[in-house]
């Protein structure tokens, strides 16, 4: 008898441990957002995943950062063989006879995937004379064909900082760097932000391979739309008859084909278009724009084509104004989320 009681109460108490288990998980789903990171490659998605990280978890351990460096590498000699490969094709000679066999050794060289490998200062040196040749301040600031990568020009200015033996990558470096992500790699960061969670889902590769990820947008409270104001004068690899922005436009009016969520429109590279508008006229591409090189009425209008390409009338929050009061690339990277506010004020959502 004395048995039953204790098994009988066993049951009980297990039965009791899982009904509050279920209300404990009824209760987080219930509270749970899931936000999930949209936009085409090199729109700035893992850069935001990157933010959160570093505003809201703490930031990154050194060991973390440490796990960066091979990247860093790889996009700083990507970069400046992107810059050497311009040069050729625009026909553009350096200046610096030198320059020219640097040059050739760039196009050579080879970051290993092994984890000890460091930068050969030889490299370091070629890249650093290079990018101080007077060809390349002409070009940038002139040459509208000729696209710097866009974490190009910090990286060259602290190549001697990452070839040193003891470089650890600091969280500016890292939030500089393409990271290599696998294809059609998801990741994801919880935030626990009173009084709810919050689940922000990055898929990268979002151009190919649409069908393995887009079960990604099941339960999706809201989308953050990443729309990269420099985009409109960058042809694809893919198709030249195309810009990043057309596509990205493509891929903002696609959206409720598949998701009902509210959309907060983020606006990414403001920096990086105020550079551009000089020598890459927004009426250019854009005939009926009257703005002239005014940074504030160039984001304005590029926003107007996201605002346009919403027909099925989403729910849409822009948060390119308090963006745009940012005034450094610096203080962009940094603040631009919580300046919008998109996490800490949870009602956005
Ligand atoms: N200057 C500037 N660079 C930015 C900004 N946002 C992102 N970048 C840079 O743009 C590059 C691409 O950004 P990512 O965040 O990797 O782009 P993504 O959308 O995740 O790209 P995929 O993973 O290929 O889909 C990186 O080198 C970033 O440092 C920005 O607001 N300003
Ligand atoms: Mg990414």
């Amino acid at each position: 008898m004395g048995a039953n009681i204790s098994t009988e109460q066993r049951e009980l108490e297990r039965s009791m441990a899982i009904d509050k288990q279920i209300e404990a998980d009824s209760r987080r789903l219930r509270s749970e957002q899931k936000v999930l990171l949209l936009g085409t490659p090199g729109s700035g998605k893992s850069t935001i995943m990157k933010q959160m990280k570093i505003i809201h978890q703490n930031g990154y351990t050194p060991d973390e950062l440490a796990a960066f460096r091979l990247d860093i590498y790889q996009n700083l000699v990507d970069s400046a063989k992107d810059v050497v490969l311009a040069l050729h094709k625009l026909g553009l000679e350096c200046v610096e006879e030198i320059n020219k066999t640097y040059a050739a050794q760039i196009l050579e060289y080879k970051v290993e995937s092994d984890p000890s490998f460091r930068l050969a200062p030889d490299i370091a040196n070629a890249i650093d004379s290079l990018w101080k040749d007077p060809t390349i301040a002409i070009a940038v600031k002139l040459c509208s064909e000729f696209h710097l990568p866009d974490s190009a020009s910090y990286l060259f200015s602290n190549v001697q900082r990452i070839a040193q033996k003891d470089y650890l990558p600091s969280e500016r470096d890292v939030l500089r760097a393409k990271t290599k992500t696998k294809p059609a790699g998801i990741m994801e960061i919880s935030l626990h932000l009173a009084p709810c969670s919050i689940r922000i889902v990055d898929v990268s590769n979002q151009r190919s391979e649409r069908k393995k990820w887009i079960h990604c947008f099941e339960a999706v409270t809201s989308i953050i739309f990443c729309a990269g104001l420099s985009d409109y004068d960058q042809v694809l690899l893919e198709n030249k008859e195309q810009t990043r922005m057309t596509e990205s436009l493509i891929l903002f009016e696609s959206v409720p084909s598949f998701s009902s969520a509210s959309v907060i429109l983020f606006s990414t590279k403001i920096e990086v278009l105020k550079a551009k508008l000089g020598k890459a006229p927004l009426e250019m591409y854009f005939p009926e724009y009257t703005g002239e090189h005014d940074i504030n009425k160039a984001a304005k209008f590029i926003m107007s084509k996201y605002m346009q390409a919403n027909r099925a009338n989403l729910r849409i929050y822009s948060q390119y104004i308090r963006v745009l009061l940012a005034a450094t690339e610096d203080t962009i990277l940094q603040n631009a989320l919580e300046s919008t506010g998109i996490l800490r004020d949870t009602k956005v959502l």
